[in-house]
């Protein structure tokens, strides 16, 4: 080689180390490239610490610090300087960096990653020489799918902490989730992203192309937008350090086939050709540094909004987490309360189908009961006309029943006038068990009217009487009241009626009057068939007030059966009204006014407890007195405003007794003589003297209505049925006698009430 070209004159071949004329030298690279020297405060600013300075913790280790290379270190194959290399530390602590970001890591070539694998390598980045610009070139040329297809793996990876000696072990640098959506490569597992089948790098171009677009947009703004904007930075500013070697091309695959080209040493021109080619190239890889330094700058200020932005989203991030918290629990409550509110509306719902069915069964029910409503209403309104029909007939016939009444009452008071106003009834008593060794006197009954006595004496004599009624000894009790019932009718339709018996000592004028518990006598009856009657008369608008007063006469002293305080009152018989002289009362008796029967049973045994009874001849107990049991009837019609009173006089008078056979002879003188002067008054009256002697005896005088006025009239005269007793039976049979030819004059209703007499 040296045969072929000559070398110049002035050239001597070096022998050892190449020594140049005097203070000449071999240009150094940095004089070469007109670069500042390494004190150079502006390249001292621009140059950043290498990866051996971070890993001293920023302290610079000159002594690794490289040095400029010379064109012979350029041309070793072996030679690399370290790269520059940012901190992304910072950056991806966070976790999270925004788009633009990315776009603008990912656009520089100093933080690319390398191909190599080697983790040495990796994280030792050198400076660029010609020679790799070439070769980047040449493989830029030789298959530009590759070259293009860098930026979609690359821009990945270049987001990633450069990997430490500690993540070398061959594992795959893990791709943050937000960088991978943001560029739409998923990384894939056990797959460095540096790796990418082509099918994925055509796909990550397509994007980075679209991004390119808006690349010098962005690189305008001294800010970056966060968000799509930035990306668009990020792109454009990758897509300007990346297409300073396109742009070399030809020119540089010429300049590095010429540097490449082995030159003899003493070759100088071409030599000096070679160093200005990589001069040149220098320069030109000087201005892109200047302008990835730019880019930088811009770079830190996005990477300082980011973490600004970053710790806004964290504050919100925390902000939203415990609202997410409270949310949840605000929805666990309400899920609570929704199934609470289920289970409820469930179980209304339940309820709320039985109503309904409840309701369907009412409602027909209710139908039907508006049917049957609507007929009962059409049956009222037809019983309200047949009611207005009826009521108007029945006061027709309340009326015709008033009047009937009236003449029922009319026509019974005739009856009673046509049977005479003084009636006499003979009732023979049968002798008792005690009594079978007495003798009995020959009866013989006639008829209903008469009875024939046989003389006792022998002489056959046949003595006959007659009465209104004659009831032999087996007569019951209901038999007598039947007789009696129609006065008490009388009494009720307003007229006095007196009820008495007269006759001996035990010839049963108690019985008759009172009877015994097992057989109730007249006036018990009288007592019952009052208050049935006047429950009956209500039915004709009669409203009935009962009265009853109890009073005894004994040794012409009145006593009043109902005063059981023990203080003697002075009764006495007055006159009732001075027209008319035969209505007379008794003052200071006690006068009960009973509304049962019950009660008024309860006053007649009071006054028979207060009545003074004694042994008699005739008689174990005797009554020694007088009883008479005045029942007051006073009726109202309020319809018709009338009034009707009505009494009932009930005597039980005490028996007659033979002077002989008494024991006491001062009452049995008063009791006959009272019989007497009632023989006389009745005498009177058949004689139809102008004087009656009324007031010759208590007991006349106030029987003396019931004898001579306006009354009806009954008396029974009792007699026994033994020989013993002949003379007096005949005496009374022959009173009776006497007493039931008299005449009375014809009774008069009564009208009205004043005191307790009636007028
Ligand atoms: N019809 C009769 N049937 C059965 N026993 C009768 C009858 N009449 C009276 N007696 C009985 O005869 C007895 C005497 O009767 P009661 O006391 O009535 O006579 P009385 O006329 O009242 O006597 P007194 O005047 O002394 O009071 C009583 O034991 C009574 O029970």
């Amino acid at each position: 080689m040296d045969s072929k070209i000559p070398k110049p004159s002035f050239l001597k071949k070096p022998i050892g180390p190449l020594s140049l004329p005097g203070n000449a030298r071999l240009p150094l690279t940095r004089d070469l490239m007109n670069l500042p020297s390494a004190n150079s405060t502006m390249f001292a600013k621009m140059r950043l610490p290498s990866p051996d300075k971070r890993s001293n913790g920023g302290v610079v280790n000159r002594a690794k610090l490289r040095r400029s290379r010379s064109a012979i270190d350029l041309n070793k194959p072996d030679f690399h300087r370290p790269k520059f290399v940012t901190t992304l530390a910072p950056i991806t602590k966070g976790g999270t960096i925004n788009a633009a970001t990315v776009a603008l890591m990912a656009s520089s070539d100093l933080v690319k990653p390398q191909a190599d694998t080697n983790g040495a390598r990796m994280h030792l980045r050198r400076s660029r020489s010609a020679c790799d610009i070439a070769m980047k070139s040449n493989v830029s040329l030789a298959s530009s799918t590759n070259s293009s297809s860098t930026s979609g793996a690359s821009l990945l990876t270049g987001f990633k902490r450069q990997p430490t000696a500690g993540c070398t072990n061959g594992k795959v640098p893990v791709v943050p989730a937000k960088v991978a959506k943001m560029t739409t490569i998923p990384p894939r597992p056990g797959t460095n992203a540096a790796h990418s089948k082509p099918s994925s790098q055509k796909a990550t171009s397509s994007a980075s192309s679209t991004v390119t677009a808006t690349s010098k947009k962005a690189l305008s703004h001294t800010k970056p937008i966060a968000g799509v904007k930035n990306a668009s930075a990020a792109a454009s500013i990758k897509t300007t350090s990346s297409s300073a070697p396109k742009t070399s091309g030809v020119g540089a695959k010429a300049a590095v086939k010429t540097m490449n080209k082995r030159i003899p040493s003493y070759d100088y021109k071409a030599r000096f050709a070679q160093l200005q080619e990589k001069h040149k190239a220098l320069v030109e890889k000087h201005e892109k540094l200047l302008e990835e330094h730019a880019s930088r700058e811009s770079l830190q200020e996005l990477y300082d909004e980011c973490s600004r932005e970053l710790s806004s989203l964290k504050r919100q991030h925390a902000l939203l987490q415990a609202e997410l918290q409270t949310f949840r629990l605000e929805n666990e409550e309400l899920k609570q309360t929704n199934l609470a509110c289920s289970t409820a509306l469930q179980q209304t719902e339940a309820e709320l189908n039985k109503y309904r069915e409840k309701f369907t069964v009412t409602n027909q029910e209710n139908v039907e009961l508006r049917k049957q409503l609507k007929e009962l209403e059409e049956r009222s309104a037809f019983l309200e006309e047949e009611n207005l029909t009826l009521h108007d007939t029945n006061e027709r016939n309340a009326e015709l029943l008033f009047q009937a009444n009236i003449e029922r009452k009319d026509l019974h008071n005739m009856v009673m006038d046509l049977r005479g106003n003084i009636r006499v009834f003979c009732r023979v008593r049968p002798p008792l068990p005690s009594e079978t060794n007495r003798l009995e006197c020959l009866w013989k009954y006639l008829d209903e009217q008469s009875i024939e006595l046989m003389a006792t004496d022998g002489s056959n004599k046949r003595m006959d009487f007659s009465f209104d009624h004659v009831f032999h000894p087996r007569t019951t009790q209901q038999d007598i009241f039947d007789n009696v019932s129609p006065l008490i009718q009388s009494a009720l339709d307003g007229y006095n009626v007196c009820i008495f018996a007269y006759g001996q000592t035990g010839s049963g004028k108690t019985y008759t009057m009172d009877g015994v518990p097992d057989s109730l006598g007249v006036i018990p009856r009288t007592v019952d068939l009052i208050f049935n009657a006047v429950n009956d008369y209500k039915r004709f608008g009669w409203e009935y007030e009962i009265r009853v007063t109890f009073l005894e006469i004994y040794n012409e002293i009145l006593y009043d059966l109902l005063d059981t305080s023990g203080t003697t009152k002075d009764l006495e018989i007055r006159m009732a009204n001075a027209k008319n002289k035969t209505e007379v009362y008794v003052s200071n008796i006690i006068e009960e006014t009973v509304d049962s029967t019950g009660r008024l049973h309860q006053l007649m045994n009071i006054a028979k407890m207060n009545r003074a009874t004694a042994a008699t001849a005739g008689n174990e107990r005797s009554s020694r007195s007088h009883a008479v049991t005045k029942v007051t009837l006073i009726g109202t019609h309020r319809e018709k405003c009338e009034t009707c009173v009505g009494s009932v006089n009930l005597v039980d008078l005490a028996g007659s007794e033979s002077p002989k056979t008494s024991t006491r002879m001062d009452e049995t003188k008063n009791i006959n003589r009272s019989l007497s002067e009632l023989s006389n008054v009745i005498l009177a009256l058949v004689q139809r003297n102008e004087h009656i002697p009324y007031r010759n005896s208590k007991l006349t005088h106030l029987l003396m209505p019931s004898l001579g006025g306006n009354s009806k009239t009954l008396m029974f005269v009792n007699v026994a049925p033994f020989q013993d007793c002949f003379m007096e039976t005949v005496k009374s049979l022959r009173f009776a006698s006497q007493v039931n030819s008299c005449k009375m004059q014809k009774v008069k209703k009564n009208k009205a009430l004043m005191g307790s007499a009636v007028i």
